[in-house]
């Protein structure tokens, strides 16, 4: 079965500016897929060139197989969903649904009976009857949301709708928009500059810096194994840790840090002795060791800060560096000033290129 959506080569420039460069992106179906990214990185272009709003300067775009590169948006098979999710106000909820399926010739029955379902879909079916004035912001999201899927698109375009919503009410969204994605199988397409929001919702992330795809894969991957300084500071935290390659294979890295010997999991790069690298500690994989052991290290805590369910220090090592970690309560009582050991476990480091080291 051919990807419902790939991009080939898409280039986009307003003027001298490239939004999008040479992109190359492909989505299965059924699947909700997140494009992530700071500011200006391209997202909200590369969704706009997938409902048709802008046009490539090169490069295809194939829906379910088919160019649509230059096709209006009503001759595609999309529909998008924006941050301010404007419901007609002189409508009710019912006929607010309905407009889609209006336009596209439906009978009243069969349209009558895709409204209920829909609004089943998110417990609105007592709502019906409402105007857009008289419901919460959580409800008008919900219905923006079944008015986009009504018609039945191929895939739902998503740009930040939930950043105009109030922290609790993102978060109860973020688990329903994922839910009804699960429910209706369709293929969502999801932007947001929110890693957190990311992580939550998808099966695949696809991170974008500069215009280009910077990496793709599903949430626990890129966390746990970033290809970039750039991924791993974007998704999460992360400690950046200088060092040398002693050996690599399909089992680890075995590293020099600090004059010691440490290990990380295997790189996604082909590696060699010699070689320069910064290995990715997360803040919760360091360790607190009993006592002094070969395969620890020595730290101060410099600063201890309590932040509820876990504490966060920050720990000064011998050649003056410092590191982050995230301490789960009984974990470690350590206060501000005491020497303590740390090591962490191979397998939940990870190693990158030092792209700003020469050679
Ligand atoms: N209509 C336009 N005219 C000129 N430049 C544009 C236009 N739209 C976007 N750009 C530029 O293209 C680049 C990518 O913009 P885009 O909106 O795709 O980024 P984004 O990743 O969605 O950012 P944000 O999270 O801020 O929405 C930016 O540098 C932006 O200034």
């Amino acid at each position: 079965m051919d990807p419902v959506v790939q991009f080939q080569n898409v280039t986009k420039a307003y003027g001298q500016a490239v939004a999008v460069d040479d992109l190359n992106l492909t989505i299965q179906a059924g699947k909700f897929v997140t494009l992530l990214g700071p500011s200006g990185c391209g997202k909200s272009t590369t969704l706009r060139m997938l409902g048709g709003f802008e046009i490539p300067n090169s490069g295809r775009i194939l829906l379910a197989g088919k160019d649509v590169t230059r096709l209006p948006p009503n001759k595609r098979n999309v529909n998008i969903v924006f941050q301010d999710y404007a419901l007609f106000p002189h409508m009710n909820v019912a006929r607010n649904i309905a407009f889609g399926l209006e336009l596209k010739g439906l009978d009243s029955s069969a349209i009558h009976k895709r409204v209920m379902e829909l609004l089943a879909l998110v417990q609105l079916q007592d709502y019906a009857a409402r105007m857009p004035s008289e419901l919460s912001g959580g409800q008008r999201q919900r219905v923006a949301l079944m008015r986009a899927l009504a018609p039945d698109p191929q895939v739902l375009l998503l740009d930040e709708p939930l950043s105009a919503l109030d922290a609790k009410l993102r978060q109860q969204m973020q688990i329903e928009l994922k839910s009804i994605q699960e429910r209706t199988g369709k293929t969502f397409l999801f932007v947001t500059h929110d890693q957190e929001e990311a992580l939550t919702m998808s099966d695949q992330i696809v991170v974008m810096n500069n215009g280009k795809v910077e990496q793709m894969g599903d949430p626990h991957t890129l966390y746990s194994r970033p290809q970039s300084v750039f991924v791993a500071n974007f998704i999460g935290d992360a400690n950046l840790l200088r060092a040398k390659v002693v050996g690599a294979d399909a089992q680890g890295t075995a590293l020099t840090w600090n004059g010691r010997q440490v290990g990380a999991l295997p790189s996604a790069h082909a590696m060699k002795q010699g070689d320069s690298v910064l290995i990715v500690v997360r803040p919760e994989a360091l360790r607190f060791l009993s006592v002094p052991s070969g395969e620890g290290f020595a730290g101060k805590i410099r600063k201890r800060v309590f932040k509820g369910n876990h504490t966060s220090m920050t720990i000064e090592v011998d050649d003056g560096s410092q590191l982050n970690a995230l301490v789960h309560p009984g974990e470690s009582e350590a206060i501000s000033g005491e020497d303590v050991w740390l090591g962490w476990n191979p397998r939940a480091a990870t190693v990158i290129r030092d792209e700003s080291a020469a050679g």
